[in-house]
């Protein structure tokens, strides 16, 4: 996991930026349980008149008609959203079909300034665990080797040919997350974005009980017999004792508990939960 400083981001910006000069469009990802808190304040900026997509990741996970919401608030701002589940045939086949589409719109652009046509090009970006990887295998439809950090290589750019129609860059954009909001923090780290250092697993896993408690108290009760929810101390004995988080004392150990809550938020088990609808 990638500490954020300064430096880092503006070598990621650079980066990205180097690579934007040879595409034609930036598929964007971000989480479809958090939408906006896992969107890259600075992506934007730099895009200028490239053309883009949005990709909602993972919306297996998320609440599907709060997705909904969110892809017509995209496209009411005049930016095409998709939303994916990486393991879904379908979703993949469109997701090729619109970047392509929108990566010949951009070439027709050119060619009228003299630009020679050639294979349409994208590169993936987006914060870290937001599913780079693996789209970039399925599109691939193959396993590419991860690449890890080696400093003071630089690489030279790899393009993977997507199904005979577009050039895809093998290395994703990775983008910093948002810091500036606690409320941000909360929900970043409860899907996975940012790691426990920054924010306690216990605030964590509280952020999470407190949100279901208020939007879907029902799978508290389906997963932990939880009924009732007025302080946090009770609600993470009660789930711990249903879990069988417990010392050897017999006494709850609470980041276990904490633990376990969150490992059943990320895996589904308490429900398709999105976390932030559109303003
Ligand atoms: N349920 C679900 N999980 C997904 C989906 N896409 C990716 N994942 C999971 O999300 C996790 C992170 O995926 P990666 O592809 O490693 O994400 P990344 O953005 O490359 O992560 P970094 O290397 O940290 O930047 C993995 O456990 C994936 O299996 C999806 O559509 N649905």
């Amino acid at each position: 996991m990638i500490q954020w400083f300064p430096g880092h981001m503006a070598k990621a910006r650079r980066e990205i930026e180097e690579n934007l000069k040879l595409v034609d469009v930036v598929i964007e990802l971000v989480d479809a349980r958090a939408p906006h808190a896992s969107q890259n304040p600075m992506l934007q900026e730099i895009i200028q008149n490239k053309q883009k997509v949005v990709l909602l990741m993972k919306q297996d996970l998320a609440d599907p008609v709060k997705t909904k919401k969110w892809i017509t608030y995209f496209n009411e701002n005049e930016i095409t959203a998709l939303a994916i589940h990486v393991n879904n045939k379908n979703d993949i086949a469109k997701i090729i079909e619109v970047v392509n589409n929108k990566g010949l719109e951009q070439q027709k652009r050119l060619l009228n300034k003299g630009v020679q046509q050639r294979a349409v090009r994208a590169l993936i970006a987006g914060v870290p665990n937001v599913g780079k990887s693996t789209l970039i295998n399925r599109l691939a439809n193959k396993k590419i080797a991860k690449i890890g950090d080696r400093p003071g290589v630089t690489k030279k750019q790899q393009w993977i040919k997507v199904r005979q129609k577009f050039e895809l860059l093998d290395t994703p954009g990775i983008l910093w997350p948002k810091f500036e909001e606690q409320l941000i923090g909360m929900k970043l780290a409860a899907i996975g974005t940012i790691k426990y250092e920054l924010v306690p697993t216990q605030d964590v896993a509280a952020f999470v009980i407190d949100f279901l408690f208020e939007h879907d108290p029902n799978q508290l009760e389906k997963r932990y017999r939880l009924t009732e929810h007025d302080d946090m101390w009770d609600t993470f004995v009660h789930i711990g004792k249903h879990r069988g988080a417990l010392e050897s004392g017999g006494q709850v150990n609470f980041d276990k508990v904490a633990e376990f809550i969150l490992q059943d938020f990320r895996t589904g088990k308490l429900g398709r939960i999105t976390l932030e609808v559109p303003e």
